[in-house]
């Protein structure tokens, strides 16, 4: 048994509450951000403005108190918008101590400084940190239908350990010791998934689809290996797998978002319409390009989306400029 608090009541973080508490081996308390929104929950016993359809455990705690959670578990399981992560970890930091794991299952890089979730834990906590990655819808896992993840830690005795509380006859978890490829792996694929919506948005067809995601891996792992991670994590669930999901599904809010700009619909408009669910990809496209920069990584895909999403270029105009690039070699 072990006490897991996972923090962030989105649609991922339910899910993954569901799916540990479903175990029947885990004692597992669910955080929300807003305490309307935790007693609302605790109320009705199901998440119905992010992860509606699916009932609460009984035995699924429900809390506002974000302090109280390193004295309820010992994972705390982060699955916060990326963005929320350094005010998150700053007021955990004085109540964390070497019994406590951390794992990140937010998929971004930080704004500006285009630091990992692994970096912006590490510069609050010396907390041991973990990610959790891979091809992971949250609906489908709250579901139980079947899926993979990837969990890595530096420390593989931990990642083992999480393993075992993780892992269901519906959720199969993978160990890795690159965290920077499974962190990287999942933020980056979500620049691509948008680029993947707008060729769908603009029906350009399947040749194109295949094209973007085999071009968007190509750029994914080489500023991923420049930052250290290792190719075969690139080409792993936490990579591949996860990029094919996202660029293909349509429960992908990164995809939607896409498809809605292909079509002529406007970022802020779109953004409204996702009603505070996050769509990591639009912040993320800055951070990726601020980090291949920084690296003197090419990212033709990303730089497109840039250019789309904040430079006001036109869906049409940046597949014709992707296309008519100097030859070279794959
Ligand atoms: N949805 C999925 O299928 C899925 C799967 C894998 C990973 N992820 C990742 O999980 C993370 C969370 O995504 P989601 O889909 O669960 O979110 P969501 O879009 O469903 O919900 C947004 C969440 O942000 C919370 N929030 C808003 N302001 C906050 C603050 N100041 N501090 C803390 N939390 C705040 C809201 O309460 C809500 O829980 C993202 O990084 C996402 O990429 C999502
Ligand atoms: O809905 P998206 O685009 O945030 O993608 C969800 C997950 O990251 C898929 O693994």
């Amino acid at each position: 048994m072990s006490r897991i608090a996972v923090i962030g009541a989105g649609a991922w973080g339910t899910a993954l509450a569901l799916s540990l508490a479903r175990q029947g081996r885990h004692e597992v308390t669910l955080w929300a951000h807003s305490p309307d929104h935790a007693a609302e929950m605790e109320r009705t016993r199901e998440n119905t403005r992010y992860l509606p359809g699916f009932a609460l455990q009984s035995d699924l705690h429900i809390t506002n108190d974000l302090i109280s959670l390193p004295g309820r578990a010992d994972i705390l399981l982060s699955v916060t918008p990326s963005v929320n992560l350094p005010e998150t970890i700053r007021a955990l930091a004085p109540h964390l101590s070497d019994r406590h794991v951390y794992v990140s299952a937010s998929k971004g890089i930080e704004d500006g400084t285009h630091r990992r979730m692994s970096e912006v834990v590490a510069a609050a906590s010396p907390v041991r940190f973990a990610v959790l990655g891979g091809p992971s819808f949250a609906k489908e896992v709250a579901a139980a239908l079947p899926t993979t993840a990837t969990l890595a830690c530096v420390d593989a005795e931990v990642a083992r350990s999480l393993q075992n509380d993780f892992s269901s006859e519906s959720l199969r978890v993978y160990t890795n010791d690159d965290v920077v490829g499974v962190e990287l792996g999942g933020a980056l694929k979500n620049v691509i998934a948008l680029a993947a919506g707008v060729v769908a948005g603009l029906e350009l067809g399947s040749n194109a689809a295949a094209a973007l995601i085999t071009r968007g891996m190509a750029e994914i792992t080489r500023l991923a290996v420049a930052c250290g991670a290792r190719p075969e994590t690139m080409a792993g669930l936490a990579g591949y797998g996860d990029l094919v999901l996202t660029c293909t599904g349509s429960l992908s809010r990164n995809r939607t978002v896409g498809v809605e700009l292909g079509r002529g619909r406007k970022l802020d408009d779109i953004i409204a319409s996702l009603n505070g669910k996050v769509a990591e990809g639009v912040r993320c496209t800055g951070a990726a390009r601020g980090l291949a920069a920084r690296h003197g990584v090419e990212m033709p895909i990303t730089d497109h989306m840039y250019a789309i999403l904040y430079e006001g270029l036109s869906p049409r105009d940046a597949i014709r400029t992707l296309m008519t690039r100097p030859g070279r070699g794959e």
